[in-house]
């Protein structure tokens, strides 16, 4: 099995991709809108600014979520007992972001979520009437104007062979937003567990694009848009030596939006970031 790489100009993209995020969770387009110069020039300068001094003065806050995640700091997945070996940067609009750096990543986080909303119109048009009845307001409405959409700059280090035994780079976790939008990393090692429970490379040629459902939409849809597990596995030979540098953009609706008759996006949110520990 394969995650098919569906081609955004295609006639039949919108059908193509959302079937592949029912099978899989994972959705992934070529000849997308957002700009490979502008990907790769993001991740050049936060590469250097993660191995720069400069992070620790934006250390993240716990109230408002926004800045710097140090190694220390950083998630367990829920149920995982290792600390994952990565270190992060949420960028939100309103939040903490190195001025050097602030013009081109809020311009990706804008033309990202522009794309996001057609993207959740093509799910919202391909999802069979009784799972669209589900959604309490569309799709693209419950990100509309929404502070919370989260852009997460994330460096993995290189290993250095001190690592602790069971210690990967992401370990296998659902994401919690709507749906997560991330170009395809600098390096290998994303991976999904499919419905057979194997793990599955997820296509990553630079230049694509990856969509993956996350718990809301899943919550959204009583179901049937799966939020898959993934993770991110260590590199072996040479590749240990490299970085990893990713970007995916969470969205995630306005605070008081109903996903369902049980959550809103607030109250569902609280519920996961106590299980990570990021939040008491
Ligand atoms: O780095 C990646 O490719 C994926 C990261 C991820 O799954 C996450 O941060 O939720
Ligand atoms: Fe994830």
């Amino acid at each position: 099995m394969q995650i098919p790489v569906v081609d955004y100009r295609a006639a039949d993209a919108p059908q193509r991709f959302v079937e592949s995020l029912r099978e899989t969770g994972f959705g992934v387009l070529v000849n997308h809108p957002i700009s490979k110069q502008l990907v790769q020039s993001i991740y050049d300068r936060w590469y250097d600014f993660f191995l720069s001094d400069a992070k620790f003065q934006y250390e993240f806050d716990p109230e408002k979520q926004d800045g710097y995640f140090s190694k220390v700091i950083s998630e367990t997945a829920k149920g995982a007992r290792k600390k994952d070996l990565k270190e992060y940067y949420h960028v939100y609009p309103w939040g903490r972001i190195p001025v050097e750096l602030s013009d081109e990543i809020l311009s990706y986080y804008e033309q990202a979520s522009e794309l996001a909303s057609e993207l959740l119109n093509w799910v919202e048009d391909n999802s069979p009437v009784e799972v669209a009845d589900k959604y309490l307001e569309p799709l693209a409405d419950m990100i509309k104007d929404t502070p919370n959409t989260l852009l997460r700059v994330l460096h993995y280090p290189p290993l250095s062979g001190e690592e602790e035994p069971d210690a990967i780079r992401a370990a296998a976790h659902e994401d919690i937003n709507l749906l997560t939008i991330l170009p395809a990393a600098n390096e290998p090692g994303l991976q999904v567990l499919t419905k057979e429970n194997e793990w599955l490379d997820v296509p990553c040629e630079f230049g694509y694009l990856v969509i993956n459902i996350g718990d809301m939409l899943q919550e959204a849809s009583g179901g049937y848009f799966p939020s898959t597990t993934h993770r991110v596995v260590n590199p072996v030979g040479e590749a240990a030596t490299q970085s990893r540098i990713s970007l995916p953009l969470f969205l995630h609706p306005r605070a008081e939006v109903k996903l369902s008759e049980r959550y809103t996006q607030a109250s569902y949110l609280l519920e996961r970031l106590r299980e990570l520990g990021v939040k008491s």
